[in-house]
């Protein structure tokens, strides 16, 4: 493998820095301690002399050798914000004075910290700007820009430049080799990681646990001296999360790099881990693993290695299942060589609660983009033949060996506008893509999922019922199977004034109202709820500019966007992802109906004729279950190109 002079100069930029130890002013001591806070208090920067502090009384001394994660239990994102402190991203009053600083271990040794300390954030987005970008472009022919290998992500040194029509296309002057020694670490990680086979492929092509382990494979060939890891183990499947672990944990024990965990509540805790930062708010504890576990027990109840048992459902009881809403036979699903879905049938139907699950690269991902109607080959699964001459009608009588219904029509029948309103989805495509525009408030964001829209539309921001919604009942079928009406119509008004109710149910079931209630450990006070006086923590929250809210905040927001317009499918795709403890256990409760609505129209949570697919690793972050839900709650397994449903 070569690699460009750019890049050696990388290199040699990093060697002279640390040839630079010796000028350090630190002593034993200094090099021995990773981190230092004596006792501070952390702000934004900007902020005034009397404003109020984001960490007060932070005391937290890292030791080399010792192995820490931070656990997050608030819902403001605290967990990103104490490591975005480390990142020089806020002001820590008093700084931690000199020699030492921050980082003692690397002032020391003459090392500079905005090189040395890096992180990687599975809680944050990409940046994709204040537009809507198109986040199907994986499903379809890869653009030319989009073509980057795994390979060439690694080491970008190694694309050949672009060439003038007159040089030399062979000249490799320009290409150096790689060392055997960078070789040798890059393969090894790359096998414990599971990458091999991916190497070749480009990155956009790669699933959203392929992705996230390649992230991290790329932190690490960088080398630094801190790598602060926030949530690596979200969205990996069980067999990949045991692996990783045990990678980070040798990487950590020969300090390249040393490694900081950033996990949630609820995430279970690495055996090897000996100490905790645990963030709460304003406060931070922080001290070796059993100490903190057991302040945190006897305190605000918070650590549980895993969820709490959910309360009894109330799906089982008022839901049935109806008519089928989805019909897949024999789908096929090809890249090349690579045969993603093969042969693969499934029903959904209404009242239905799915919990869909597969290895990382096992298709859930590709099949949901076909239901959505996203996947280019969404169109081409309907295949007719005519059938046999046994065939009991007539001669013209088609048949479909393959297919694929939405709503008893094929995908090429169905307008997009109207598949985006009639399938509601959260998913972290949807996440990082949506679009973060400082004029869109929360009420805004919710009120756009009611038609499946990116931008706020109508006059109350509730939609415009250009999408409506696709219905089963016979009479409307008729109509071209859709219901609801549209702004300026008869009807509107009706539709409208139900739309805003909607909204205010959500904001109320699902957001800070509901988090305090929780955090207290008192029910949701169904009849404090009103949706002409709304309370004023409520109401706040809604007028919040959506891009401002921390990104768990965020993420519950798009929950409540795809659950307001009780569509008749659902699909919740690693919603829990970046949600802390509270947000997870009330939005569970909420989808389980163990919200007591004041409306008589909604019911709460998600009524007896929608769907819901849950697609999640975590067994325990979906709502139902086998032996409360039975008869409603089923398991749909993909793996080699197959799905069947799980007895
Ligand atoms: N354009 C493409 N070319 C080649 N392979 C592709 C392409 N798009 C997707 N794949 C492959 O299809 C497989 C299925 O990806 P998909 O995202 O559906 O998996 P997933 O089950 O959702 O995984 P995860 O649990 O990691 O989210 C992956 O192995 C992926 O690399």
């Amino acid at each position: 493998m070569q690699i460009s002079k750019a890049m050696n100069r990388w290199y040699s930029g990093r060697t002279f820095r640390r040839f630079n130890t010796g000028v350090g002013h630190g002593n034993l001591d200094s090099q021995e301690t990773i981190i230092n806070i004596p006792n501070a208090s952390v702000y934004r920067f900007g902020d005034g002399k009397y404003a109020q502090p984001l960490f007060q009384d932070l005391t937290w001394t890292v030791k080399e050798g010792e192995s820490w994660a931070v656990i997050g239990s608030g819902g403001g994102g605290e967990k990103t914000v104490l490591f975005n402190t480390l990142l020089g991203r806020y002001r820590i009053a008093p700084h931690p004075p000199p020699p030492g600083g921050l980082f003692p271990f690397l002032s020391c040794a003459g090392l500079d910290p905005y090189s040395e300390v890096s992180t990687v954030s599975f809680g944050h987005r990409q940046p994709a700007g204040g537009a809507f970008y198109d986040y199907s472009a994986r499903y379809g022919a890869v653009h030319e820009e989009d073509r980057l290998t795994l390979r060439q992500h690694m080491f970008p040194q190694t694309i050949p430049p672009l060439r003038m029509p007159y040089e030399d296309p062979n000249d490799t002057r320009e290409l150096v080799t790689i060392s055997d020694e960078e070789l040798t670490v890059f393969d090894d990680l790359v096998a414990q990681m599971g990458l091999g086979q991916f190497l070749d492929l480009p990155l956009i092509a790669l699933s959203n646990g392929q992705t996230r382990r390649a992230r991290i494979l790329k932190a690490v060939l960088k080398r630094p001296q801190l790598l602060l890891l926030d949530e690596p183990l979200t969205g990996l499947d069980i067999k990949a999360r045991p692996l990783l672990l045990r990678t980070l944990h040798n990487l950590h024990a020969k300090k390249v790099p040393r490694i900081i965990l950033g996990l949630r509540a609820h995430d279970a805790l690495p055996d090897w881990i000996d100490h905790v930062a645990y963030v709460r708010g304003p406060t931070v504890i922080t001290g070796d693993r059993d100490s903190v576990l057991r302040k945190i027990e006897h305190g605000s109840g918070g650590w549980h290695g895993q969820s709490k048992k959910p309360e009894v459902s109330k799906t089982s009881s008022k839901t049935q299942i109806g008519e089928v809403l989805i019909d897949l036979k024999n789908i096929k699903v090809q890249y090349g060589d690579r045969k993603v879905l093969d042969q693969l049938s499934w029903q959904i139907r209404q009242g239905e609660r799915w919990h869909l699950v597969g290895e990382n690269g096992s298709g859930k991902t590709t099949l949901l983009s076909l239901i959505t109607g996203d996947h280019p080959q969404s169109y081409t699964q309907t295949r007719y033949h005519t059938s046999d001459s046994n065939s009991s009608n007539s001669s013209n009588t088609r048949e479909t060996s393959s297919h694929l219904q939405l709503f008893s029509q094929p995908r090429s029948r169905l307008p997009t506008t109207l598949l985006r309103s009639a399938i509601a989805i959260m998913s972290p495509e949807l996440f990082d893509a949506f679009p973060r525009r400082s004029s869109m408030t929360v009420w805004d964001v919710i009120g756009t999922g009611f038609d499946g829209d990116f931008v706020p539309k109508g006059k109350r921001s509730v939609g415009s019922g250009l999408g409506m919604k696709v219905t089963s009942d016979p009479d409307l079928m008729r109509r071209g199977g859709y219901e609801g009406a549209m702004e300026g119509q008869d009807g509107w008004g009706k539709e409208e004034n139900w739309r805003i109710g909607r909204v205010w149910e959500v904001l109320h079931a699902l957001g800070p109202e509901a988090w305090k209630q929780a955090d207290t450990g008192m029910q949701l006070d169904s009849s404090s709820f009103s949706q002409s006086s709304p309370s004023d923590l409520t109401l706040d929250f809604s007028k919040m500019s959506f891009p401002s809210l921390p990104l768990p905040q965020q993420r519950v927001v798009l929950l409540m966007r795809a659950l307001v317009g009780q569509a008749p499918l659902i699909f919740l795709d690693e919603v829990w992802s970046g949600m802390d403890e509270t947000m997870v256990r009330v939005a569970r409760e909420y989808l389980r109906g163990n919200f007591p609505s004041t409306s008589k129209s909604s019911g709460g949570g998600v009524g007896p004729n929608q769907a819901v697919v849950v697609i999640t690793h975590w067994e325990e972050e979906v709502p139902w279950n086998r032996d409360e839900d039975s008869g409603v709650f089923k398991r749909f397994r993909l793996g080699g190109g197959k799905g069947w449903v799980e007895e």
